[in-house]
Order: structure tokens, then sequence, then C-alpha cells
């Protein structure tokens, strides 16, 4: 790992419901809110959480697929925002994209050849040898035979198709991947597989990825630094191994209990945690997990909490766990507690 690669700041995006009539405000899907972190060369940072939590906005909003209501997308230091139209498709060479549905997202009129080779094509004219030779090129990196370009993708298992799926994406020698459910469509095996391709990939060509799941195994697996999103903020950010270890914010703990335990020998937590995500629409106020959260105190109902640094470099957003000092340095309470209550 060597330099920051992609930081994102204070990253906001609200979908308006419907149109303002007569300049009255409209309700807002609060999809992501305030979001922060940094993406270093070489390095995988996972985004975990519930559905509708936000993960696929944020990828969106790294793409400028969808533009942001507030905050800043930086990528080698410059931001996406200021861009004119040619140096954002520069931009987006740096920066592809892996979609959930192998199935879907590859265009089936098209063979395996011209479908990874296309995003070349689109910035440059390529001969058909040039053409031959890079998709099998790509086809080889990803584990494919050669041969295989002149199929189309009916012709290939959901786990070939995801591979296609990549290997299209590094069709640009990208530096940074993000993958959205890229594994979640396909079984278990075929799972580990990609996976295990990818990390390859990323010790051979120094990628880094912005990994997005809402499966805690693969995240593990997978994962140097976790995000972890509730309702569109990042409740915890940690190292892999630290976060799994050790989960600190009460959210983090209820996923991490409530995750299927392929190691028989960890500890699983009896977590007290119930009921729904609450509507983006209308969130909570405070902290937004406080009506769910069996720790919470009157703190938690009014003051939304700050993302907090800890001794072990994580940050963590929680009045109880993670107390903000108050103004004399002192925390304002106490700084843990046990979530196995009553
Ligand atoms: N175009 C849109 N218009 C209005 N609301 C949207 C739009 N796209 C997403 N949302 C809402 O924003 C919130 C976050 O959605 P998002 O898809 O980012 O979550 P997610 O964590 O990726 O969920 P999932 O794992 O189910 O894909 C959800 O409440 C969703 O309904």
């Amino acid at each position: 790992m060597n330099g920051q690669l992609l930081k994102v700041e204070n990253l906001t995006k609200h979908y308006p419901l419907g149109t303002g009539f007569l300049n009255k405000t409209v309700p807002v899907v609060r999809a992501v809110e305030d979001v922060s972190f940094s993406v270093e060369a070489g390095e995988t940072l996972c985004i975990v959480g519930e559905s509708g939590c936000g993960k696929s906005t944020v990828a969106r909003l790294l793409m400028r697929l969808v533009e942001p209501t507030g905050g800043r997308v930086l990528i080698d230091g410059t931001d996406i925002a200021g861009l004119k139209t040619h140096e954002l498709r520069a931009s987006r060479r740096r920066m592809q994209m892996v979609f959930q549905d192998p199935y879907s997202s590859l265009n089936p009129r098209l063979t395996a050849g011209q479908i990874i080779t296309e995003p070349v094509e689109n910035f440059e004219r390529l001969s058909r040898k040039q053409r031959q030779a890079l998709a099998a090129d790509l086809l080889r990196k990803v584990g494919m035979r050669p041969g295989m370009m002149h199929r189309f993708p009916s012709e290939f298992s959901g786990g070939q198709r995801q591979r296609l799926g990549i290997a299209r994406a590094l069709a640009l020698q990208p530096s940074l991947i993000i993958a959205d459910e890229a594994v979640s469509a396909l079984d278990v095996s075929v799972q580990a597989q990609i996976l295990n391709l990818l990390l390859d990939l990323q010790q051979e060509m120094g990628l880094a990825f912005v990994f997005i799941s809402h499966d805690l195994g693969v995240v593990e697996h997978i994962g140097h630094r976790v995000a972890v999103m509730y309702l569109g903020r990042i409740v915890e950010l940690a190292p892999c191994e630290a976060l799994f270890a050790n989960p600190v914010h009460p959210y983090t703990e209820a996923l991490i209990a409530a995750a299927p335990v392929p190691d028989p020998t960890r500890v699983r937590l009896e977590v007290p945690v119930e009921g729904e995500v609450p509507s983006p629409v209308n969130p909570p106020s405070g902290c937004a997990f406080h009506p769910r959260c069996p720790l919470a105190v009157d703190r938690c109902r009014i003051e939304v909490p700050p993302l907090v640094p800890m001794a072990d470099g994580r940050v963590v957003a929680c009045h109880v766990r993670a107390p903000a000092a108050d103004t004399s340095g002192r925390p304002v309470a106490a700084a843990s507690s046990s979530l196995t209550v009553g």
C-alpha cells in the first residue's frame, strides 16, 4: 500500500420524493449522510450494512453516476466534480465498476471478446489483431481460455460471466475497482473462486477495491478495512481483524452476531437487537440506531454522535462506547459497556 488514491469527504445524497409545487419543500430520502473515508493504493475497503443503508448510493456517487447533494470525491487529490467531460472520462479509466448481476450486466448480443475490449474501444480504435490480443490477455488474467472470446454470454456459467465482468473492468488498467455485491448472486463455491481471483489480481496489479457487500463472511475474507453503514452514515470504520475480533459499535456487534458463523469455535454473542431499519425519509433523531440499541441513553436520542478516533486506529460513532470528549477533555460517558444486558 503506497499512497492515498481515493478520498471521500462529507459525501451526502438526498433523493427528493417528487417535485416541489409552488416552492413547497419536498420530503427527501436521506440515502447517504456525511460519509468520509479514504482508500490507499492496493487496499481493500469493504462497506457493509443492511439493505437500504446507502451502500450502492456511495458506489454510484464514486463513479459520478449520480450527483452528490454535498461533499467531495477526490481521485489522486483531484475533485471529480470540477472535471470537464474529457477529464471525467480519463478519471473513469482510473476507477472501474463490477456489478452484482453477471446475468444482466453483459450485452447478450456481443461476444465475450467484444464485451471485454469495449471499454478500450470507447477511447481508441483497435485493429482486429489488437482486439484479439487484448481479449486473449484479459481472458488469461481472469483464468479463462483465450479461445472463449468468440462465445456469447449465454454460453457461460454465472461464475464465468462474473470473470468476464472483471476482465471488462480490467481492460483500462484501473487503479481502483468498485465491486457492488460482486459475488452475491453466485454459489458459495464459485464465490470463493471469484474472491481468490480478486485477491490474486490485487497482488499482481496493486489494485485497490471498494468492496460493497452485506455478507460479513465475504468481507472478513477480502477486507483490509471495513466501514459499517447504518441508515446512510458510517458508524464504525476499522481494520478488518480488529472489527471482527472486537466490534465496538453496538450495531457492528449486532451484525456480526447475526451472521452465520463458519468457524464453530468462535463465540457467538447474544445481542438483543430487534426491529426494522427505520425509514431514511424520516430518520430517528440523534443516533439513528437508538430505537434498536440496548445501550441507548438520553443523549443518543438527541445528538448525532460524531466519529471518534480510538487508540487502535478505528473510528466509532457511539455516545456510549466511544464518547466524544467534552470541553474539559473528559469523556462524557462510560468508555465501554457490555451489550449482553438484561
Ligand atoms: N433513485 C432513487 N430515488 C429515491 N430513493 C432512492 C434512489 N436510490 C436509492 N434510494 C433509496 O436510498 C436508500 C439507500 O439505497 P441504496 O440502494 O444505496 O442502499 P443499499 O445499502 O445499497 O441497499 P441494497 O443492499 O438493498 O442494495 C434506500 O432507502 C433506497 O430506497
